[in-house]
């Protein structure tokens, strides 16, 4: 069976600035694939051109086996697509919108008003139905644009950003309905750079940064490759310097400790990087007890997808979101998108 999506060496530039350089990843039948990175890396303009919104400079672009760029009408019958800005139209009902949704997908009259149905009961959306969305809180937005986004049925649903701005009961019933989807068969794409919402819900992940594939993997696969485990220990809530570099020394001559760094953010707790034995944690705290050192909190966690991001990239995702943030022109890129396509 051919893969869902299929990505290769995918390439696009506008104007001067190359917006995605080379990226590659196959999605399967009824997966759900994270795309991560951080602002600026190329996920938007990956999944514009996979959507037939953008056109691609080069690379092979497939859905179900169909070429993106050979037969887009065939592609956009399969695909949902749910934007990162919800563009309603205020004045129009919920249902009105729907109803608009589905002629725009030439879907039979007389099934219209049964899908829209469905989809409203499916989203929890019936009583807002005949209100328009100007009214609409975030949330109920949010549902309205998936339930346009599933109308036509689609095989694949792309999501950019699902969630941002969503309260995090409505963030929970969002992946909830995506895991049902999942369970009837729907494969799912989705971005974001909330690294707990990646970690929750995806099968596999692409990590993307600067227009490149970086790694591809289930999240326990890449975090297996990163290695060793991650402890967080305060001396007291709020230690001084001096006394956070002697512990970190003294940490750093037992063997299981690869890594120790002090981190002055956080009231000069240290953050270690252990290989994964038993006993590490009562080991550390003898230690600094015997150096008369207090441990005020200790805790030890898998590697996070921060960390894989880290390992992979030489820097966290916050880091690279505040350097692509130094970088960016928003009020241009937004006036070149108007015009690009
Ligand atoms: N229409 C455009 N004109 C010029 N540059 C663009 C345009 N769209 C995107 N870019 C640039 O291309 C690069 C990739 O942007 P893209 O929006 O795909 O990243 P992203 O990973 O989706 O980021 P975000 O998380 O902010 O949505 C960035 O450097 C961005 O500034």
């Amino acid at each position: 069976m051919a893969p869902a999506v299929l990505i290769e060496n995918l390439q696009k530039r506008y104007g001067s600035v190359v917006a995605v350089q080379n990226v590659s990843f196959q999605i399967e039948p009824g997966e759900i694939f994270g795309l991560l990175g951080p602002n600026g890396a190329g996920k938007t303009t990956t999944i514009r051109c996979l959507c037939t919104l953008s056109s691609p400079d080069g690379g092979r672009l497939e859905v179900s086996g169909i070429s993106v760029v050979d037969n887009p009408r065939a592609v956009r019958r399969r695909l949902g697509y749910v934007a990162q800005e919800v563009a309603l139209d205020k004045v129009l009902t919920g249902r009105e919108l729907l109803q608009l949704q589905g002629a725009l997908y030439h879907l039979p009259k007389a099934a219209i008003g049964d899908r829209i149905e469905k989809m409203l009961d499916l989203l929890d959306l019936g009583e807002y139905a005949d209100r328009k969305t100007g009214t609409y809180s975030g949330g109920l937005r949010k549902r309205l644009d998936l339930a346009a986004g599933l109308l036509h049925q689609p095989d694949v649903l792309v999501l950019d950003e699902p969630t941002v701005g969503l309260d995090i009961e409505t963030r929970i019933a969002v992946w909830d309905f995506l895991r049902q989807l999942r369970e009837e068969g729907t494969t799912i794409l989705i971005t974001s750079h909330y690294l707990e919402e990646i970690d929750a819900l995806a099968d596999r992940v692409g990590i993307i940064d600067n227009g490149n594939t970086i790694d591809v993997g289930t999240p326990s696969q890449l975090k297996d490759k990163v290695g060793g485990d991650r402890i967080t220990l305060r001396i007291r809530e709020f230690s001084p310097p001096e006394e956070a570099a002697k512990a970190k020394d003294l940490l750093l001559n037992l063997p299981f400790v690869k890594e120790a760094i002090v981190n002055p953010a956080q009231g000069n707790s240290l953050n270690l990087v252990v290989t994964a034995e038993n006993n590490t944690l009562l080991t550390i705290q003898e230690k600094l007890r015997d150096a008369d050192l207090p441990t005020f909190s200790i805790a030890q966690s898998r590697p996070s997808l921060d960390d894989v991001y880290l390992a992979a990239t030489g820097k966290t995702l916050m880091d690279a979101e505040l350097a692509a943030a130094g970088t960016r022109d928003l009020k241009k890129e937004k006036k070149q998108q108007m015009s690009a396509k």
